[in-house]
């Protein structure tokens, strides 16, 4: 005759799915009855996923075949969210921003970057409160293109306060650390590094944040996705097939966190000649065409390889704002208000139910690791957005 003691025993072996950790661990299991031969479990789980669900239920049912010939589950979860949206339930830890566009990019050097810097000048241009949060933790390069190199950080209290130029509040993981200081950074680590950047830094009411991450998909991005809403994602691109299929990563990202997708980029599309102005073309031009179509949203610029463009960012003077009558300032102006208009329309639909941790605070939801193991997890494994 089974006891309560031995069936919770018996769900000890059984894990959450993507996790190392059990049912019993995570404390999702909330009542256990039994008569010796029949019982019933009640679980009470963070996700909506019907696969989480089907999972648990045959996990459990095999845990507990030897030792109970009736086996009643009952769970109870989150209601499911809209496709598309990431929900006005979910987290956010600095809901004075009214909406955050994660800037992202497959691979590194494509011009995420400059694209961030000019597109964020360009919205403050349009008479927008704007932010920029240099997420990029391996190579923060927003300090030197938005001329602030070498600024002290001014701390009030705990806090520290965005320096303001061109119009755009501005904070940096580079301003944050020593020039120079090389860092390695572990799953736990860089949550906690995004979370500090949102919630000790002292934003003033924004329209619109700019998050300037780092290249490719990982820890940084899910994180991000978990602490606020993601209004919309935007990608930026190269017009090279190879980095055409490294954006699709990107994209796909953006879908599975149920991120809208405000548009990509294509930078470095074609050449303008600064002597004779005449644009030609090298890496290609328009290839992401058939790339946004794929993935239902909009080409938000052409930008082309400009040298004003490179000048302006290792000048840490914006071509959008030093140079307006460039071309490459019309493009980025464009692209922005194709962007406000965008996230006007997606701003009031921004949710991260779906995707919450179901670890305990401080331990990466990309990791297998258990919280013991936190500082030692290397993500991989399952992660929590379904
Ligand atoms: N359209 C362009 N025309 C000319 N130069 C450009 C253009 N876009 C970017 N660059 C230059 O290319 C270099 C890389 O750009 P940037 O740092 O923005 O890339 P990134 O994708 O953010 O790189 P990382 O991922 O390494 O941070 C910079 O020197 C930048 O000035």
């Amino acid at each position: 005759m089974a006891t309560v003691a031995d069936i919770k025993c018996a769900l000890e072996n059984v894990k959450y799915p993507g996790f190392a950790k059990s049912i019993m661990e995570f404390g999702f299991v909330k009542d256990v009855q039994t008569d010796g031969s029949a019982c019933i479990i009640a679980l009470e789980i963070t996700s909506s996923a019907q696969d989480v669900e089907a999972k648990l239920r045959e996990d459990i049912s095999e845990a507990l075949s030897g030792l109970v010939e009736n086996i009643s589950i009952n769970i109870k979860k989150p209601e499911a969210p809209k496709q598309q949206s990431n929900s006005t339930s979910g987290k956010n830890i600095a809901p004075h921003i009214k909406n955050f566009v994660m800037v992202s990019s497959g691979k590194g050097g494509v011009g995420k970057s400059t694209t961030t810097v000019n597109l964020a000048v360009a919205a403050a241009m349009q008479g927008k409160r704007v932010g920029i949060l240099d997420a990029d933790i391996y190579g923060p390069n927003i300090p030197r293109m938005m001329g602030l190199q070498g600024r002290e950080v001014e701390v009030i209290g705990n806090k520290a306060k965005p320096f303001r130029i061109y119009g755009v509040d501005v904070m940096s993981m580079g301003s944050l650390m020593q020039e120079g200081q090389a860092l390695i950074w572990r799953g736990a680590m860089i949550m906690k590094a995004i979370e500090q950047l949102l919630r000790d830094i002292l934003w003033e009411d924004l329209d619109i944040l700019f998050i300037d991450m780092p290249p490719g998909t990982g820890d940084a991005q899910l994180t991000l996705a978990q602490s606020v809403p993601v209004t919309c994602g935007i990608n930026v691109t190269t017009p090279q097939h190879v980095a055409l299929d490294d954006s699709r990563r990107s994209l796909d990202m953006f879908e599975k966190l149920h991120i809208p997708i405000g548009g990509i980029i294509e930078n470095m599309s074609g050449f303008i000649c600064p002597k004779c102005n005449e644009e030609s073309d090298i890496f290609g031009m328009g290839t992401c065409n058939e790339l946004a179509e794929q993935y239902n949203t909009q080409v938000l610029g052409h930008l082309p390889i400009e040298p004003a463009i490179r000048e302006g960012g290792d000048t840490g003077k914006p071509v959008v704002y030093f140079q307006p009558e460039s071309e490459s300032a019309k493009r980025y102006m464009q692209a922005a208000s194709k962007l406000i208009a965008y996230v006007d329309e997606v701003s009031d639909k921004a949710s991260n139910d779906s995707i919450q941790p179901t670890t305990p605070p401080g331990v990466s939801a990309c990791s297998t690791a258990g919280a013991s193991q936190a500082s030692s997890s290397k993500s991989g494994g399952g992660c929590g957005c379904h």
